[in-house]
């Protein structure tokens, strides 16, 4: 046994997520050639496979003696008194005695062993004591999102990310899933799938990571005994393929699967009869319709059902005050006061299945750090893009272990050099631009390209009013290089393929980013120079990366929602188009040219005075105007109209204009004209896919408008609303 000459001080302990407790002696050891379990029989086997793969050769009869239990096994009684009596919770020493990773349970022993783990530094280990346990009892992912599922792969590897990060719960509920929601909720997995999912839970097991088999029913439910039975024959089949953990999901529905006293009637008989009668399941987890305060109707006596009636032992999920939302302290008293139970968190982040476009790369922040007593668990929403979301569940992992610890950036950083490490500093960048929303039905938005903003700001400021300062143009174009250089270097990465794959599009959209920069920059000093040649370079070289970063949102990420590639939306962009457009207006001016500018041009203007609507973006197509679809009900009033009024009148040929909603619309009509004055009524009439169409003589068309001219407020679920014509 060698002292290592290295101290090692508590700040030098770098263990994720951050442990709550750690004394240190400021020395070290060298890593002892070898170990001798001691313990193993009685120990979590997960923890002692864990042990066993990771020390390798170094395991054997002879050897530093480290002892592995849980509290109560024989190999850890020494420690019994130092074990935090917490779920979860564990105790670590290592001294130059021995080593101890005692579990207050058998996942307290695995995270001992995680955290031992993350001890081995440059060849010695600290002397150490460290009293750990979590602030949240249920922490991890609900892969609850619209859109495609994540592979198998990306699962695998998603589980094996929670339980290096210690978290131990995964939901699995995609909503795109026909499984699990409609049409076949009730039919088993075919043999493929069922193997699949049974593997899942394998290695969920061995990561100590509880799966969570989700069922969403309540969009053709009925509530009969038999369609009662045939959730209690899939739970069945569920427990078969190994799974433990069982909710029930009754979001996004409207109808008879969202009243109350049903939905608790049919959660309660299954809590009866399945969960608690089942040796090993945990306790049921319930998403409610009313999930979120924004939807919350205290007249409809939902949520007080919920609280008075539910069996107190399941769990009710929670998104917040709205659909997206910060989760703050008083937030969650006032639904834990509603539902009699401290509410089980969906947070509704990083999920972006409502600005497909844009990645959500940013830090994890604004949820309040004293929330960890009224809540009982916390589960992330992240993107279909698996391996990108990992930056926001790293610093969830961290924000639900030790709230009161959670450093935002230090935990941002962290994320990236665990899932990139090779490449930290471009990612970095790369991330640090792909962070906001852009204007969203939600209104939810996040910081983006914080540190060059206000020298953005600063820059365009004064540059137009003529004496703009060298020093912040030479650091805007050195945003712009390490931009493109980020996006090659990251192009190329290899060391996490899948990572790279999902990015790509958006990579190639940073490049043109980070060039399209730095070229509109090159035309400021061309300008100056009097140099008409290399202006007009440079001018061509922009709009040539406008017209690539054009043919790019056409070419990728075609979904029917936000189709497209976003990057930079909220900084860089708009700064490279102003550059653009002042530049080119002072060469115009000085030269009696009339180069265009480049303006993003939008054919389509849309008005409305449905509060909910007002935001919505409008996708513009070369012959077609998309209205991003609402996932949600719209509350449509008396009198409450949408718009679009095209730039001009265009003819239409074949009158096709898609207004998708639940339900007839005999309370609105459709009309559309020419000069905003003369009105013509459109006949809806519903095609083989059940989607309303326009039909109406072939006349120009420059105004296209429908109105709720019934008496009362409608609810429309408006999927899709867009107006194809020529351009
Ligand atoms: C707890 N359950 C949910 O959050 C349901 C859904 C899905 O999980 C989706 O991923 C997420 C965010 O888009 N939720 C809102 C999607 C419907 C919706 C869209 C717009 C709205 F305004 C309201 C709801």
């Amino acid at each position: 046994l060698l002292l290592a000459q290295v101290r090692v001080m508590a700040q030098d302990i770098q263990v994720q997520p951050s442990p709550r407790q750690v004394n240190v002696t400021g020395k070290s050891m060298t890593i002892p050639v070898a170990f001798r379990l001691v313990g193993e029989q009685e120990a979590n086997p997960h923890a002692i496979a864990l042990l066993k793969q990771f020390l390798g050769d170094r395991l054997g009869t002879e050897g530093f003696p480290l002892f592995v239990g849980e509290k109560g096994d024989r190999a850890v009684r020494g420690a019994k008194r130092l074990i935090p009596d917490h779920p979860e919770g564990y105790y670590l020493s290592i001294t130059d005695k021995a080593i101890t990773l005692a579990g207050n349970d058998e996942r307290g022993t695995y995270y001992a062993a995680r955290t031992f783990m993350q001890l081995f530094h440059e060849g010695h280990l600290p002397f150490v004591g460290i009293q750990d346990y979590p602030d949240v009892r249920f922490r991890g992912v609900v892969e609850g999102f619209y859109g495609t599922p994540w592979s198998h792969e990306a699962r695998l590897r998603q589980l094996r990310f929670y339980g290096e990060n210690k978290l131990n719960t995964y939901i699995y509920g995609p909503k795109d899933d026909p499984f699990h929601s409609s049409p076949n909720w009730r039919k088993p997995y075919p043999a493929k799938e069922a193997a699949r999912l049974a593997e899942l839970v394998k290695v969920a097991d061995e990561n100590e990571v509880d799966f969570v088999w989700a069922i969403h029913p309540g969009l053709d439910i009925r509530w009969e005994t038999s369609d009662r039975d045939s959730l209690m024959a899939k739970f069945e089949r569920m427990y078969d393929l190994g799974v433990r953990s069982f909710a029930v999901f009754f979001d996004d529905i409207s109808g008879e699967g969202a009243k109350a006293d049903r939905q608790v009637e049919l959660l309660n008989y299954i809590d009866d009869h399945f969960v608690q009668v089942k040796p090993d399941v945990t306790p049921l987890i319930v998403c409610p319709t009313e999930y979120n305060k924004g939807w919350a109707r205290p007249e409809s006596g939902y949520l007080a059902t919920i609280g008075e009636k539910l069996n107190p032992s399941v769990e009710v999920m929670w998104t917040g005050d709205r659909v997206i939302s910060e989760i703050t302290r008083e937030g969650v008293e006032w639904i834990r006061e509603q539902i009699k139970r401290p509410a089980y968190i969906w947070w509704n982040f990083p999920v972006s299945d409502y600005v497909r476009d844009h990645l959500l790369l940013g830090e994890v922040y604004g949820n309040g750090k004293d929330i960890a007593g009224s809540i009982s668990g916390f589960v992330a929403n992240p993107m279909e893009w698996a391996e990108a979301s990992k930056l926001a569940i790293y610093c969830v992992a961290d924000y639900t272990w030790n709230m009161q610890s959670y450093d935002r950036s230090r935990s941002w950083h962290r994320a990236i050099r665990a899932i990139i490490p090779e490449n930290v500093e471009a990612f970095t960048v790369f991330a640090r631009h792909n962070s906001d929303l852009g204007e969203n039905v939600h209104r939810f938005r996040r910081e983006e390209s914080v540190e060059i903003q206000p020298v953005a700001e600063r820059f365009m400021k004064r540059y137009r009013e003529g004496h703009y300062d060298e020093r912040d143009f030479l650091a805007l174009q050195d945003e712009f290089e390490r931009v493109a250089e980020a996006a090659d270097l990251l192009l190329i990465d290899r060391e996490n393929e899948a990572l790279i794959e999902e990015i790509t599009p958006w990579l190639h959209q940073f490049k043109i980013l980070g060039d399209a920069g730095q070229e509109a920059l090159a035309m400021i000093k061309a300008g100056e120079r009097g140099d008409r040649e290399l202006f007009l370079r440079k001018y061509n070289h922009v709009k040539a990366l406008r017209k690539r970063s054009y043919e790019l949102e056409r070419q990728f990420n075609q979904n029917p929602y936000q189709p497209g590639v976003k990057t930079g939306t909220t900084v860089l962009q708009p700064l490279v188009l102003d550059v653009f457009t002042e530049a080119t207006e002072r060469f115009n001016r000085q030269n009696g040219t009339d180069l265009p500018l480049l303006a993003d041009y939008s054919p389509c203007k849309l008005t409305t005075n449905v509060p909910q609507l007002e935001h919505l973006p409008l996708q513009v197509y070369p012959s077609r105007v998309h209205l991003t679809p609402l996932l949600e009900v719209v509350k449509w009033p008396a009198g409450g109209y949408l718009q679009l009024e095209l730039d001009d009148a265009y003819r239409i040929p074949g009158t096709r204009l898609n207004f998708d909603v639940k339900g007839d619309l005999s309370w609105g009509v459709m009309e559309v004209s020419a000069d905003g004055e003369t009105w013509q009524t459109v006949t809806l009439t519903r095609d083989a896919r059940g989607r309303l169409n326009g039909k109406w003589e072939d006349t120009p068309v420059k105004f296209v408008r429908f109105t709720n001219t019934g008496e009362g407020e409608q609810q429309v679920y408006l999927r899709e609303f867009y107006v194809v014509f020529s351009l």
